[in-house]
């Protein structure tokens, strides 16, 4: 009975509310309450790690979660190990104060699980999407809850017990010669791509939440509240093609996005209207740089002109056409086709500027702005970015394999804030810069956001993870100061923090006036959700899951009403 009560409060059994104090007691200021921290306080808890593919638990709290056959590796960190259930819903304890102007919901996306049984994925980029959810409610309270997301590709690996479409670095095994034949066809069509919309997550101009990865399949809606998966997003227009930017940039008035072209190498920028699916053509580039289009995970936009990136790593027909991957998966880096940003009008879809620019490896931009003459003519854009020096080591660093394995080896390769300008003269090359001393964000920044009110204007602070070496992976949170090129870091012993999202304050006239919210995952197994102020960039709060969250990629704001 007791157990039922707990549960029905989204508490664990062995989670027990207690008027005491306690050094391992944590007061829940609302109530009055102290809870006391007892999970995982055991090591048989630590180890066990429950396979999950194989049922649906409903809504449930972890004390009416079935006991399921131990897969993973117990001594994994939380960040690279799969999710214990498949949901979960229930309350946080605080510690510390949310300000009272907090109220919504922050999503996050992001890899959930990434084994099928005793199959394990290869890449951090495969696992079967899952959503973090924690609403800050008026009254202080934080309501908290993951979900995998319904994908196909994660419903048939479930019934089928089996890999059956291709995700990021792995493809399933066609049984014979004609099963070959068939998958090949499929290919082409787009059909054997994966629909597993593990990357981004926004809040469309009509309230709608989509979540996204590479493929335009994987394209879905899901319900903020819930976690639901409401079902895919479907395309109206008659646009084709099948890959798009995991990353489009939403604002209430729109969305645009980037659709890399293989067939014909090049990139449509499209714009869709909040309540319509149709997407219309701006533009379109065509490659500078040979066969086939650069990757784009994301793209940069000003309050005029979109920053079409063609970076030399570049899509592979022959590596997406073969079952096996190769080095670097469905792409391969062509340094000798060289590297170009295109900069197109969004009002007339005309290319203003195209240049060569020196070799990068991006997958996150920052931001973008014009520079203009004392007349106000544009006189060149800014394009920031999170830049790898021009190295895809970082990718074989993301295979689980290495994130699995860390033993204190300073293994992460560098990385740092890259400042693409593009002239607007008609100079056939631009310019990469380094924006501050890598070393004052440890030399590692990724998975970075801005205050939204800046989107596409001259702006000063990023957020990002950045590193404290030694790691293998991004270890700390970075508020970066692009003007003072200075970084002020916060970390904690043996976390993974996923993308610090900055969430403004209501009515702020300070671009830094606001909040920054990470999902921590703890390599004893914990996960906490942590406030820092956006300002001082030092902990407000932080609230305990009662397990441990894998690593995820990014998260959108949600506000109430
Ligand atoms: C790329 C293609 C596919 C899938 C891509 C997926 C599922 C995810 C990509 C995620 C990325 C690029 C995340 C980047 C994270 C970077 C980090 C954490 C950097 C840290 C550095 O320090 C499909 C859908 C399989 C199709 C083909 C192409
Ligand atoms: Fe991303």
């Amino acid at each position: 009975m007791a157990s039922l009560v707990l549960s029905a409060m989204g508490l664990h059994p062995r989670q027990s509310l207690v008027k005491v104090s306690n050094n391992k007691s944590v007061r829940n200021k609302k109530e009055g309450w102290y809870l006391r921290k007892t999970f995982f306080d055991s090591k048989r808890d630590r180890t066990r790690d429950h396979l999950m593919i194989s049922n649906v638990a409903s809504h449930q709290s972890p004390a009416s979660v079935p006991e399921r056959e131990s897969c993973a590796d117990h001594r994994n960190h939380a960040a690279w190990t799969s999710v214990k259930q498949e949901r979960w819903e229930g309350e946080l304890v605080v510690e510390g104060e949310i300000p009272s102007w907090l109220n919504g919901t922050y999503l996050r996306n992001g890899p959930g699980v990434w084994h099928i049984g005793e199959f394990n994925f290869r890449h951090l980029f495969d696992g079967y999407a899952m959503l973090v959810k924690v609403h800050f409610e008026k009254n202080g309270r934080l309501i908290a809850g993951h979900r995998q997301i319904e994908t196909e590709a994660y419903k048939a690996a479930k019934k089928n017990k089996k890999l059956c479409y291709r995700e990021f670095s792995v493809s399933p095994k066609p049984d014979n010669f004609l099963a070959y034949v068939g998958e090949l066809a499929k290919l082409f069509s787009g059909a054997s791509l994966t629909d597993n919309a593990n990357n981004g997550i926004y809040k469309l101009g009509d309230g709608r939440i989509i979540c996204l990865t590479e493929t335009q399949k994987g394209s879905v809606i899901v319900d903020s509240d819930t976690l639901d998966t409401l079902g895919k997003f479907e395309y109206s227009d008659p646009l084709g093609g099948f890959i798009q930017s995991s990353h489009p940039i939403v604002t209430d008035d729109e969305f645009l996005t980037l659709l890399p072209d293989l067939l014909n190498p090049g990139y449509l920028v499209v714009r869709m209207e909040p309540g319509t699916n149709e997407r219309k053509v701006i533009g379109r580039v065509n490659c500078r740089g040979g066969s086939a289009p650069g990757w784009v995970h994301s793209f940069t936009m000003t309050e005029h002109y979109v920053v079409v990136p063609e970076m030399p790593l570049r899509y592979s027909l022959q590596s997406l056409l073969k079952a096996e991957p190769s080095a670097l998966y469905q792409f391969e880096w062509r340094p000798e086709r060289k590297a170009f940003l295109h900069v197109v009008c969004k009002a007339s879809g005309k290319i203003a500027a195209s240049v060569e620019v020196p070799l990068y490896m991006v997958f996150h931009f920052i931001n973008a702005y014009e520079e203009k003459d004392k007349d106000g003519r544009v006189t060149a854009v800014i394009a920031d970015c999170c830049e790898h020096n021009a190295d895809t080591t970082i990718i074989e660093t993301l295979s689980l394999k290495n994130l699995r394995s860390f033993h204190g080896q300073d293994v992460l390769p560098d990385a740092r804030v890259g400042r693409f300008t593009i002239p607007f003269d008609g100079s056939q090359f631009g310019k990469l810069e380094t924006v501050m001393d890598p070393e004052e964000h440890g030399r590692g920044v990724d998975m970075c956001s801005i205050n939204p009110a800046y989107l596409g204007k001259k702006y000063r602070y990023a957020y990002a993870i950045g590193a404290k070496r030694p790691c293998n992976f991004p270890n700390s949170l970075t508020k970066l100061d692009l003007v003072k090129q200075k970084a002020k870091n916060w970390c904690e012993e043996g976390i993974v923090p996923s993308e610090p999202l900055f969430v403004a304050r209501p009515g702020a006239t300070e671009e830094d006036d606001g909040v920054v919210i990470s999902m921590i995952s703890e390599k004893n197994g914990g996960a906490y959700v942590v406030l820092l102020d956006g300002s001082t960039f030092e902990e407000i709060a932080r609230a305990r899951f009662p397990f441990g969250l894998p690593y995820g990629f990014h998260g959108c704001w949600v506000p109430e009403n």
